[in-house]
C-alpha cells in the first residue's frame, strides 16, 4: 500500500499549536489510550463508570478547571483545555462531559461567581478530583429557555429553603456539591448545596441510549434548607448561568471533533484492511470521497476551534461566536461518525468499534449546551438583530 497521511496532517496542525500545547495534549492523549480506552466500551455497554476514580485520576492528570488561576487548578490558556476535552472525548464524549461539568460548569460557578470562603472551601479538592460537583440548571419542564423554570428559594430568617426538581444533570448521583440555579424574590441565583443535605435526592436516569459512560441524574430538592452563605454573591439573573454554559459550550467545539477524528481513524484503518470485490474498501472512490469530504470538515471544524480558542485567549469570545462553533463543530462530527459507521458496515453497529459509540453520544452532545436549533437562534439574532426566541 502506498504511504498514508493523517487528516490533521493534510491541514499542518500541529503548526499552529505552541509546544506547551503539544505536550498537554499529547500527555492527555496517552492517558486516555491507556487507562480509558480500555475499559471504556465495557462501561458504555454496564451504563456505569467508576466515577470516583476516574475524578481522581483525572485530577492528578490536571484536567479539572485546568483552564482556571489558583486555588489548585492548573491555569492553562484555553486551547490547552480545548485539546485536553478533544483527546478525552476522542476516547468517549461521556468522560469529556465529566471534566466539562466538572470544571467548566461547577467550578467555574464557584471561581467566577462565589466569595473567597466558597473558593477555598471547595475548589481545591475538585481540582485535585476529591470533591465531585453537579450544575443544575434544566427542569423536566425548562431546558431550552431556563427562564422559565420552577425550582424556588425562599427566605426563612437567614437560611434559604430550596425546593424543585432538576433534570438531565451530569455527575448528579455522584456528585459532593450542587450547584443549583433557583428562582428567588431577586430573580435567579445559584446556591451551592451539599448533597448530604436533608431533603436533597438525585435518583439515577437509566435506560440512555447515549452517553452510557456518563452518570446522567434527577436531582430532587425537598424543603433543602441552607444557610444564607450557600449562596453565590456574584451571580444575579441568568447571565450567571449562561455565563458557565458558554465556558463549557467551548470545551465541546474541540471534544466534539476527538469522537470525529477518532471515528475517522477507524474508519480509515478498516477501510484500508478490508477487502470487497477482490480489493480493499480504500482503493474505491466512493470510500475516498467519503473520507476525503469528512477530512474537510475535521480539518475546518479543527481550523475554526483553533481560531475561537485563540479570540478566548484574547478576551473576545462573546457567546455568538461560541454558537458558531459549537453548531458547527458537534453537527459535522456527528455527521462524520454516521458516515464512517457506513464504511464499517455491519461491524459498525457493534461496540468491538467505538464509531457507533460515539455517534450515539453525539446525539446528546447535539441538545446539552444548548441545543442546534438554539445556537442557529444565536446566530440568526446577531446576523439580524432580530431575536426570534426571548
Ligand atoms: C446526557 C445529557 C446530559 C445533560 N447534562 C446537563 C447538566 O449537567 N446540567 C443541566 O442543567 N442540563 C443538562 N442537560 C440538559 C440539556 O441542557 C437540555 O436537554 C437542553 O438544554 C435541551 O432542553 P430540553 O431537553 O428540555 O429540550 P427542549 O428545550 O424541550 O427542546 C426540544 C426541541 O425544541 C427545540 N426548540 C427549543 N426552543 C426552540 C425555538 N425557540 N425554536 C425552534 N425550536 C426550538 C430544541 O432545539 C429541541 O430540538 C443534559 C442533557 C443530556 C441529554
Amino acid at each position: 500500500m502506498a504511504s498514508s497521511v493523517h487528516p490533521f496532517e493534510l491541514f499542518a496542525i500541529d503548526g499552529l499549536l505552541s509546544d506547551e500545547e503539544l505536550e498537554i495534549q499529547r500527555t492527555v492523549r496517552t492517558m486516555g489510550e491507556r487507562e480509558l480506552r480500555p475499559h471504556v466500551a465495557d462501561w458504555f455497554e454496564e451504563g456505569q463508570i467508576p466515577a470516583r476514580d476516574l475524578a481522581k485520576r483525572l485530577g492528578e492528570l490536571g484536567v479539572l478547571g485546568m483552564h482556571l488561576e489558583g486555588y489548585g487548578c492548573a491555569g492553562t490558556n484555553a486551547v490547552s483545555y480545548g485539546l485536553a476535552c478533544l483527546e478525552l472525548e476522542a476516547v468517549d464524549s461521556g468522560l469529556r462531559s465529566l471534566v466539562s461539568v466538572q470544571g467548566s460548569l461547577a467550578m467555574y460557578a464557584i471561581w467566577k461567581y462565589g466569595s473567597e470562603e466558597q473558593k477555598q472551601q471547595w475548589l481545591p479538592g475538585m481540582a485535585a478530583g476529591d470533591t465531585i460537583g453537579c450544575f443544575g440548571l434544566t427542569e423536566p419542564d425548562a431546558g431550552s429557555d431556563p427562564g422559565s423554570m420552577r425550582t424556588t428559594a425562599k427566605r426563612q430568617g437567614t437560611d434559604w429553603v430550596l425546593s424543585g426538581t432538576k433534570m438531565w444533570i451530569t455527575n448528579g448521583s455522584v456528585a459532593d456539591v450542587a450547584v443549583v440555579w433557583a428562582r428567588t424574590d431577586e430573580g435567579v441565583r445559584g446556591f451551592l448545596v451539599p448533597t448530604d443535605t436533608p431533603g436533597f435526592s438525585a435518583p439515577e436516569i437509566k435506560k440512555k441510549l447515549s452517553l452510557r459512560a456518563s452518570v446522567t441524574s434527577e436531582l430532587v430538592l425537598d424543603g433543602v434548607r441552607l444557610p444564607a452563605d450557600a449562596m453565590l454573591p456574584e451571580a444575579r439573573g441568568l447571565s450567571g448561568p449562561l455565563g458557565c454554559l458558554n465556558e463549557a459550550r467551548f470545551g465541546i467545539i474541540f471534544g466534539a471533533l476527538g469522537a470525529a477524528r477518532d471515528c475517522l481513524e477507524t474508519a480509515l484503518s478498516y477501510a484500508a484492511g478490508r477487502e470487497v470485490f477482490t480489493r480493499s474498501l480504500a482503493s474505491y472512490q466512493l470510500t475516498q470521497q467519503k473520507l476525503a469530504d469528512m477530512t474537510l470538515e475535521l480539518g475546518k471544524g479543527m481550523l475554526l476551534a483553533l481560531h475561537l480558542g485563540r479570540l478566548k485567549d484574547a478576551g473576545e469570545l462573546p457567546p455568538e461566536r461560541v454558537s458558531l462553533g459549537k453548531l458547527n463543530n458537534v453537527r459535522e462530527a456527528l455527521d462524520i461518525a454516521r458516515q464512517c459507521r457506513t464504511i464499517l458496515g455491519a461491524n459498525g453497529i457493534t461496540l468491538e468499534y467505538p464509531v457507533i459509540r460515539h455517534a450515539n453520544n453525539l446525539e446528546s452532545v447535539l441538545t446539552y449546551e444548548g441545543t442546534s436549533e438554539v445556537h442557529t437562534l444565536v446566530i440568526g439574532r446577531a446576523l439580524t438583530g432580530e431575536a426570534a426566541f426571548r
